[in-house]
């Protein structure tokens, strides 16, 4: 089940949050939305699932608009978390889980295998308002995904997580893709979208600036980075040709170029200055490319 979103604008008032955006988002994938803060993320998702009027251009998922009719299909983790803080959050889960059509037996062994997975079982008694707010935000991640939706939006899954949650959850949601659902989520941490992603878009004040596999982003993107740890001075290289960018660090340097012929060259200027303990060519980070595509550092 394909999400194709058709040169979807969205409007409030005189101001655009987003502005055409045309995206293929392939089944059983991850995509990941990237942007800074009023990038247009959450209105998109709010577009998707058909909880925003889109003014114009169109959104469907398998050549239908979603509505509420496919929410046993769809799980949603909104960037502004809702849980019932009285609930227990057994009581919470089972609420949200019926809505969907689920059986309260099947249920409650699903919440227990999660709670499990993510060592808080005493939970399943606790009321929400007990739990901190990383804990209820794993709370809120299993209402999303209790039902085994094909569709899975997470608005900002890791934020607020220490980085053991993190990883917790990123495992999850990883086995979640493998088990075959299309998951989109936003970030504004660009190595989330980088480790996880095949597909992703990065908005930039409602425009789509990049667009497309993660590994022909990069590929397309041309410069390099190259790594060199050296016992000896490397200051001249930031002025050779080619080289874009010059950081010292204490092992040596790190150098954006323009390709990686000037690697080569870099080499055989290296030869007999030293002894060289790393000469690395790399891919550029998200990071190298959202900087030349919108002009600022993102974070
Ligand atoms: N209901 C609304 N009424 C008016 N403007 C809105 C509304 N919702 C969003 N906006 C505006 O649309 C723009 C995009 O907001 P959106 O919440 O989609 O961004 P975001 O990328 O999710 O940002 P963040 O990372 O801060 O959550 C912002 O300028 C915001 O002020």
């Amino acid at each position: 089940m394909t999400l194709v979103l058709n040169q979807v604008t969205k409007r409030f008032g005189k101001e655009t949050a987003v502005n055409h955006l045309s995206l293929k988002i392939p089944e059983k994938e991850m995509f990941g939305f990237l942007g800074g803060n009023g990038a247009g993320k959450t209105t998109t998702f709010r577009m998707i699932l058909g909880l925003l009027d889109i003014t114009e251009g169109e959104i469907t998922w398998n050549g239908e608009r979603i509505n509420y009719s496919k929410s046993h299909l769809i799980g949603y983790l909104p960037e502004e978390r809702g849980l019932y803080p009285k609930l227990t959050v057994k009581d919470q889960i089972i609420y949200l889980g019926k809505l969907r059509g689920m059986r309260k037996k099947e249920i409650v062994s699903e919440l227990e295998s999660w709670l499990e997975r993510f060592k808080v079982p005493e939970y399943m008694n606790k009321r929400v308002e007990e739990l901190s707010k990383g804990n209820q935000q794993k709370i809120q991640f299993i209402s999303a995904v209790i039902h085994k939706p094909k569709l899975l939006i997470l608005d900002e899954p890791f934020s607020g997580l220490d980085p053991v949650n993190v990883e917790l959850l990123k495992r999850a949601v990883i086995d979640l893709k493998e088990q075959g659902t299309s998951i989109v989520f936003s970030s504004h941490r660009m190595e989330h979208v980088e480790e996880l992603c095949e597909h992703l878009c990065i908005l930039h004040k409602g425009n789509p600036v990049v667009e497309g596999s993660l590994r022909e982003i990069k590929r397309s993107f041309g410069k390099k980075n190259l790594i060199i740890h050296a016992d000896f001075e490397l200051d001249f290289l930031g002025n050779e040709s080619g080289v874009v960018r010059y950081k010292k660090v204490a092992e040596g340097c790190e150098l954006q170029i323009e390709n990686e012929d000037v690697s080569q060259r870099i080499f055989s200027l290296l030869q007999g200055k030293g002894f060289i303990r790393k000469f690395e060519l790399e891919e550029p980070s998200l990071n190298d490319i959202f900087i030349e595509k919108v002009g600022a550092s993102y974070e």
